[in-house]
């Protein structure tokens, strides 16, 4: 091993991260930006076009955040741009019902199949919203049955009963892996009791569980394809498992916060298989503005106010610029059919380009790919759940990351996370991450 890579200087970001961190905790306003398990300077953006970023020194990145998932189109993509600015002449919010937010809603149920849909404003409001209303309309509220399950690693946001043993930046600054729950300080356990955990891909586990106390349970929530421990890929069992769920008569809630029009336009249970009773989604069905929502059957999405009993409200829900980006967002993966099979194609090569680079450099790496989100994780041998993901070298994997950065790659500042490829990276884009990471490899 070398010594660690000489990070570059930014001054701008590092005198606005000085300020930054006077007025603002940590300096930044969600502490996956923060680098803490990386090091160095949080780079401040100046802009974003297509593929790439220019931070606030004018250096430029071939960016694979994509603002945590929203952008699959690229950054500025002319469609949402326009839409949003055409939204403004009519001004910013109504407080009152806007044709937009009709035309997303059947945008949204057209392409999904669900029935109705409710728009909030992020997603952790989409996934507190659903799992009230999975309690609401199953009737287990009251104290014999109240609980929910989700799985070791997975995030939804950071409602108070969620964030037991979660992924994300949870797991990226977790002092020691493995930390039991609840994962954040100010939760107090009797929320955290609320919410019972299994294992991502035990299926066995998942159906003992559900046997033995899923008449106590009022949901499962669960990601998909998880992005939140690293991409984590569910294998065919653990899908028929969570299928199996309802027959319980717990509610089988799919957060597709990250996944939704990302890994198909039915998102990750179109393309697995998944039957889920309620779908929560964010980032893309928002194009980049703050947008999240949850949908369902009518007889279930008809327990929510007015019309029913479980009260969810928001001062900005359905905001029209908002519901513009949305639009044209998903407007453009509805026009372009092929954009599906062009990602997967782009991210495949990319990740079995970092395999062979690895291996060249005599590092072990494990890949987990499918469709436009990948990690790789420094490691070696498979990698199917949280436990699994938390062997990894996240000391190797920040010089890489530090070393992608001089070269003008912008991976995901954590071990923990996925990548996002975008409709805007071209084969051009990918050859020259590979020949950064490539650098990169070559300094641990
Ligand atoms: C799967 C998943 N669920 C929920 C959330 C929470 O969404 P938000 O950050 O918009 O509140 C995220 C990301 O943050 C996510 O990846
Ligand atoms: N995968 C993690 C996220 O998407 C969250 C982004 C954030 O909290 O800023």
């Amino acid at each position: 091993m070398t010594a660690a890579p000489t990070l570059p200087s930014v001054p701008v970001s590092e005198a606005l991260f000085e300020r930054a961190q006077k007025v603002i905790p940590g300096g930044v306003n969600s502490p996956v930006r923060a680098f803490k398990s990386v090091g160095g300077t949080p780079r401040f953006i100046a802009r974003a076009d297509g593929p790439r970023l220019t931070d606030a020194d004018g250096k430029q990145y071939l960016d694979y955040i994509g603002s945590w998932g929203p952008m699959i189109l690229g950054h500025n993509h002319p469609a949402v741009r326009e839409a949003v600015a055409a939204a403004l002449q009519d001004g910013t919010s109504f407080g009152a019902p806007n044709e937009r937010e009709v035309l997303l809603a059947e945008l949204v149920t057209r392409i999904t199949g669900v029935d109705k849909v409710r728009f909030v404003s992020s997603g952790t409001e989409a996934t507190m919203s659903a799992l009230r209303l999975a309690r609401g309309f199953t009737g287990r509220s009251d104290a014999a049955r109240k609980y929910t399950l989700k799985f070791r690693g997975n995030y939804h946001g950071h409602a108070d009963a969620l964030l037991v043993e979660a992924g994300s930046g949870l797991m990226t600054n977790a002092d020691q892996l493995g930390q039991a729950a609840p994962s954040s300080a100010g939760v107090p356990p009797e929320y955290a009791s609320l919410t019972l955990v299994a294992d991502y891909n035990d299926p066995a586990g998942l159906d003992t569980i559900m046997r033995e106390r899923g008449h106590e349970i009022a949901a499962v929530i669960f990601e998909p394809v998880v992005g939140n421990a690293g991409v984590l890929i569910p294998s065919a069992d653990f899908v028929a498992a969570l299928n199996r769920v309802r027959e319980s008569g717990a509610l089988l809630v799919a957060d597709e916060v990250m996944t939704g029009f990302r890994l198909s336009l039915r998102g990750a249970s179109g393309l697995l298989g998944l039957k889920p009773d309620l779908y929560c989604w964010g980032k893309i069905i928002g194009g980049g503005l703050p947008v999240g929502a949850y949908g369902g059957r009518t007889e279930i999405m008809d327990f929510v106010s007015p019309v029913g009993p479980v009260y969810q409200a928001g001062t900005l829900s359905g905001n029209p610029l908002a519901m513009a980006a949305g639009l044209a967002t998903l407007g453009e993966l509805e026009r372009d059919p092929e954009i599906y099979q062009r990602l997967e194609r782009y991210t495949a090569a990319l990740g079995s380009g970092l395999r062979d680079l690895a291996g060249q450099a005599g590092l072990p790496l494990t890949v987990n790919q499918i469709g436009s989100m990948l990690t790789a994780f420094f490691l070696e041998g498979e990698v199917r759940d949280y436990g699994q993901a938390a062997r990894a070298d996240t000391a190797a994997f920040g010089k890489w990351f530090q070393a992608l950065l001089s070269g003008g790659v912008y991976w995901a500042p954590s071990q923990f996370e996925s990548i996002f490829v975008s409709a805007a990276h071209t084969p051009t884009d990918l050859d020259f991450t590979l020949s950064a990471a490539q650098h990169a490899f070559a300094q641990l």
